[in-house]
């Protein structure tokens, strides 16, 4: 009697909790389940590792199930008797936030003496402990621990927030009472229809993705260089390639260092303790350098004082190679990736931005998922080993992944959609672009502050300032409007996949009507960074009329000294210019007017029309009037006019005889 009103009392507390769970931004409930996690002792790393990958589909209530796999476990006296599941319960009560063992009698307690176990897996469940006995539970698991895995990692993108929002949205429509059967059935309904229903699910979930929580969970840091506390003392390792088919033509091994040097102090509170230069023969070997120079780099890296990570300039690391590193120099190693990624993610404002950000990031962990967890799998999970069958823990977390993947680009194509829309607003009327396209750091925000005059826009001194493709109006000289499109720089030796999960914003530079390509002319690496941007250009795909009609802008002429260091240029399409002092903005505008007109057919023109008549209307309908003359006769008017080709034919035929060109 006593123990069904405490369960009757559980459950009503239970509910409580859950219609009122605290709207938290997915990064402090994470903060919260990290703080939890770290303060379980007796956890393992992996298995430290493992919660922390699980944090996104927990929320409070939910339960967390550390499987012991039988096989795995030392076959000692007391362990053999191990029951396999021990279950935790996140508690609400999010700032005081510990997990609650609901382990039941006779089960191991996680805290005390599990140290020498190996956990398989674990994994969230939305189960009642008290509601099945246990043989029933694990009954169940056995039997549907794929499914149910499936069903319950699903959530992830569909259901977990959503079911925490519709039971916020809708307290009333939930009667306390029923709690009880319709949790009793949550499960089954959810591994029943989680197929079925699908496409309601997708729609339900699109209506759902302008969420900004929802954004949160799909950004959810996954590659997150920890900064310790007083920031990271780095050791900067550029490998330089001095033969061969893979050395650099363009640039040297010092520029690239100083490139790595200037990266890794974008970072806040990161600091550069020393850079090494070291030679290889071999930058494609898993050991990248060869032995002798190895242990040469070894041994400098460890006299080093304070020094707490590596940056090896390589595009990406396997998680192999990384773990060998790490190995062997005893602290963490990074590469171009993952340093670029963090300031990535460190200066992204937009939704957009922060997405393709994740999406940049799934590639990078498919890559390293095998090796992460192959250990995992080799330990398997004790209820698998009895017969549960299902999938191994490193294929659920591909097949997770795959799903935010997906999730992430239904996001972005929503996002597109809108963008698309502004567009085709863009286009109706008639508004020319202009893509602003060039290295990291070359000026291009500072050109389109130049040219539109906007002082909202704030140039930076660092690389990766812009991630947000912006785009800003300015006046061409025939005082037509154009719109410059601010983009995200270019870098060399990067994964084509992170360029490319910017290729949604990118889109704007392939649909644009003319790009100009800013080049740093005082940086002594400029040939290599123009090579890089063109390489990238050609890579997406633009139109050829797009690349053949590119003009070229030398920024930052004020900085060279002498006129004889200042790059040839020539007046169509190589310009030089200084955005930061305004030398040769007229010029760029006459270029970039001049280069608009011939992509978009438009005709600059001045017109003698009849005084009186229907044409001066007409010609401000269907143009940009931009001066009206009286003649000396003082019976026709001469009007300079800007007009498409089509419309300036129509009209033309329309007053045959009437109108003038002149
Ligand atoms: N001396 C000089 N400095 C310039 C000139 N143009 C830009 N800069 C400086 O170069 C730095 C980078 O300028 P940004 O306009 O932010 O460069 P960006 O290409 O937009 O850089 P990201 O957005 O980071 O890729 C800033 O400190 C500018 O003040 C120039 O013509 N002369
Ligand atoms: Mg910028």
């Amino acid at each position: 009697m006593f123990a069904m009103k405490f369960y009757n009392l559980a459950l009503s507390l239970k509910s409580f909790l859950r219609s009122h769970r605290p709207s938290l931004k997915m990064t402090y409930w994470k903060r919260c389940c990290n703080k939890v996690i770290r303060s379980v002792t007796g956890l393992t790393g992996q298995q430290r590792n493992a919660a922390n990958a699980c944090l996104p589909w927990l929320g409070p209530g939910d339960l967390l199930n550390f499987g012991v796999g039988q096989d795995s476990i030392p076959q000692k006296r007391n362990h053999t008797a191990v029951v396999r599941s021990n279950l935790f319960r996140i508690d609400n009560d999010v700032a005081n936030c510990r997990f609650t063992s609901v382990a039941e009698k006779g089960q191991l307690d996680i805290t005390s003496r599990t140290e020498k176990m190996y956990y398989s897996a674990v994994f969230c469940q939305r189960m009642k402990p008290y509601e099945k006995s246990f043989q029933q539970r694990r009954g169940y698991l056995n039997r549907r621990q794929s499914y149910f895995l499936d069903s319950s990692l699903t959530r992830c993108f569909h259901s977990s927030s959503k079911r925490y929002r519709k039971d916020r949205k809708h307290p009333k429509d939930r009667p306390e009472a029923t709690e009880s059967t319709e949790e009793a059935t949550d499960i089954e309904s959810d591994l029943d229809s989680d197929d079925v229903h699908d496409e309601d699910e997708d729609e339900e979930y699109d209506s759902e993705l302008d969420d900004e929580n929802l954004t949160d969970e799909l950004y959810e840091e996954q590659v997150t260089l920890v900064t310790p506390e007083g920031g990271h003392k780095v050791i900067v390792v550029q490998p330089n390639v001095k033969w061969g088919a893979k050395k650099q033509h363009l640039t040297t091994g010092e520029l690239m260092l100083a490139e790595c040097v200037a990266l890794v102090e974008t970072l806040p509170y990161w600091k550069v303790v020393d850079t090494i230069l070291m030679s290889t023969k071999t930058p494609d070997k898993k050991m990248i350098f060869g032995k002798g120079n190895f242990q040469t780099l070894t041994e400098k890296i460890k006299a080093t004082k304070d020094v707490t990570a590596v940056f090896l300039s390589v595009e990406a690391l396997t998680g192999r190679q990384q773990k060998e590193f790490e190995e062997a120099w005893g602290v963490p190693v990074f590469d171009r990736y993952t340093v670029v990624l963090q300031i990535f993610k460190d200066h992204a404002r937009t939704k957009e931005a922060r997405l393709q950000i994740a999406l940049a990031e799934i590639p990078y962990l498919k890559m390293r998922i095998s090796e992460e967890v192959a250990n995992l799998d080799q330990q398997r999970g004790g209820m698998r080993t009895r017969g549960g069958g299902g999938e191994t823990f490193r294929e659920l977390r591909k097949r997770v992944l795959k799903q935010k993947e997906t999730a992430i680009k239904k996001a972005l194509v929503r996002l597109k959609k809108k963008r698309d829309l502004l567009r085709m607003g863009r286009t109706k009327k008639e508004i020319p672009v202009v893509s602003v396209v060039g290295y990291t750091n070359s000026g291009k925000t500072t050109l389109i502050k130049a040219l539109t005059g906007e002082e909202r826009i704030q140039p930076q001194d660092q690389l990766f300032a812009t991630l947000d493709v912006t785009a800003h109006a300015g006046q061409l000289p025939s005082r037509m409007t154009a719109l410059y499109v601010d983009t995200v720089g270019f870098l060399s030796q990067l994964p084509h996949h992170l360029i490319a999960s910017f290729n949604a914003t990118l889109e704007d530079v392939r649909l644009s009507d003319l790009i100009v390509h800013i080049r740093d002319v005082s940086h002594p690496d400029t040939l290599n960074q123009k090579h890089n941007v063109l390489e990238v250009l050609n890579n997406l795909q633009l139109p050829q009329h797009l690349l053949d009609n590119m003009i070229e802008a030398n920024n930052k002429i004020d900085l060279l000294d002498g006129e004889s260091s200042v790059p040839e240029a020539n007046d169509d399409t190589v310009i030089n210019i200084s955005a930061l002092q305004g030398t040769g903005l007229d010029r760029l505008r006459d270029v970039v007017e001049a280069k608009l007109f011939e992509a978009t057919n438009t005709v600059k023109t001045t017109l003698r029309i009849p005084m009186a008549g229907q044409q001066l209307s007409q010609l401000y309908k269907n143009a940009t009037v931009q001066g009206v003359q009286v003649t000396e006769d003082a019976e026709h008017l001469d009007v300079d006019v800007v007009m498409g080709k089509a419309a300036f034919a129509k009209f033309v035929h329309a007053f045959k005889g009437k109108v003038r060109q002149l």
